[in-house]
This record gives structure tokens, sequence and C-alpha cells, in this order.
């Protein structure tokens, strides 16, 4: 199924911009280098939209720009989303075999205790739950670190080369 893949939405969770610059500039790179695809990038508040049956007709590549605010919490934009996860229609999504994903992690680890919280509860969520595996491997930034744009290109390349190697 997922070599037939012909649209990938990015979905970001930002507090304060950074997750939502790391998107955006994915989504240009993405769109000049895998131009044959459809591209879409949003904040994570308008899922929904993107979450839906009409998207999951086709093979579509998920990729969620996820950081970690407050305490380990999700960015407020993210609630709504978090809500949507233990739902059935939530449920009729993660199964779907049209369903791909990875996820980039974006947090600070000086916050040792929920270093990435929000992110990997979503990746684990995605695997305990429903089984599911990234189809690109889940890479994350660490802001102490200062690798968060390193790791982010990385993770872009990882894209890139999965869908260039199926040509
Ligand atoms: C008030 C505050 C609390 C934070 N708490 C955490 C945390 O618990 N765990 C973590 O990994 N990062 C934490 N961070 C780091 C953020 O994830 C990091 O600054 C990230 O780049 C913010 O992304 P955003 O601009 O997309 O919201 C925190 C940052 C701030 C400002």
């Amino acid at each position: 199924m997922s070599n037939s893949i012909q649209t990938i939405i990015i979905l970001y969770a930002s507090q304060s911009g950074t997750s939502e610059y790391l998107s955006n500039q994915l989504y240009e790179n993405l769109k000049s280098k895998l131009s044959s695809l459809t591209i879409k990038c949003d904040s994570i508040e308008n899922f929904e939209q993107y979450l839906s049956q009409s998207y999951l007709q086709h093979p579509t590549l998920y990729l969620f720009v996820i950081s970690t605010s407050l305490e380990g919490s999700p960015p407020s934009s993210m609630s709504d989303f978090s809500d949507y996860t233990s739902t059935q229609k939530a449920i009729s999504v993660f199964t779907s075999p049209n369903f791909e994903y990875s996820i980039f992690g974006n947090g600070n680890s000086n916050y040792e205790d929920t270093y990435q919280q929000a992110s990997r509860q979503f990746k684990e969520l995605l695997k305990s739950k429903f089984n599911r595996n990234p189809l690109i491997e889940c890479r994350e930034g660490d802001q102490s670190e200062g690798n968060v744009e390193v790791e982010c290109e990385e993770w872009e390349t990882d894209i890139i080369n999965y869908f260039k190697s199926l040509e």
C-alpha cells in the first residue's frame, strides 16, 4: 500500500512557533523535491479536515511535528486532537491501512522528567493501542543540544529518500 502514497499532510502542534516554523520549512522543501505529490501543512487544531475518510480513501502519509510544552503537556493547539485520539472515529482512522505516519518531536532535555513527553506519548499510543509503526523513522530535536534544525533536516532527508527509492 505504502508505495502508492500520493498525499503528505504535515500537522504541527506548536506553542510558541518553533514547530510551526520547522513544518513550514519542511513543507516548502518537500513541495519542491517531491513535486508530483499533493502536500499540505496546517496546525493540528484543524486535524478533522485531514484525518478524514476522503483523504484515507488513498494511502496518505501524515507527518506530525509536536512540541512539548509546560510540565510535559502538549501545546494548547493539540488539546482537541488529544481528546479525539480516544474516540471511535480515531480508531477507524488510526487502524486504516491507508494511514501512514512519522513523528518529529521538539523539546528540551533540560526538562529531564518530561523531555519529549507530548510527542512520545502520541508515538506510544499509535504503537501500543493501534499497533502501528511509523513508515519513516521518527526523530527528535533537543533545544538544549542545539540540534533541532539539523535533526529536522535529517528527517526531511529520510522522507525524500523514501520516495526517491520508489521511483
Ligand atoms: C514554559 C516551557 C516549558 C517547557 N517544557 C518542556 C518539557 O516539559 N519538556 C520538553 O521536552 N520541552 C519543554 N520545553 C521546550 C520546548 O519544547 C521547546 O522550547 C520547543 O522548541 C518549543 O516549541 P514551540 O515553539 O513549537 O512551542 C518547554 C519550553 C517552555 C518555554
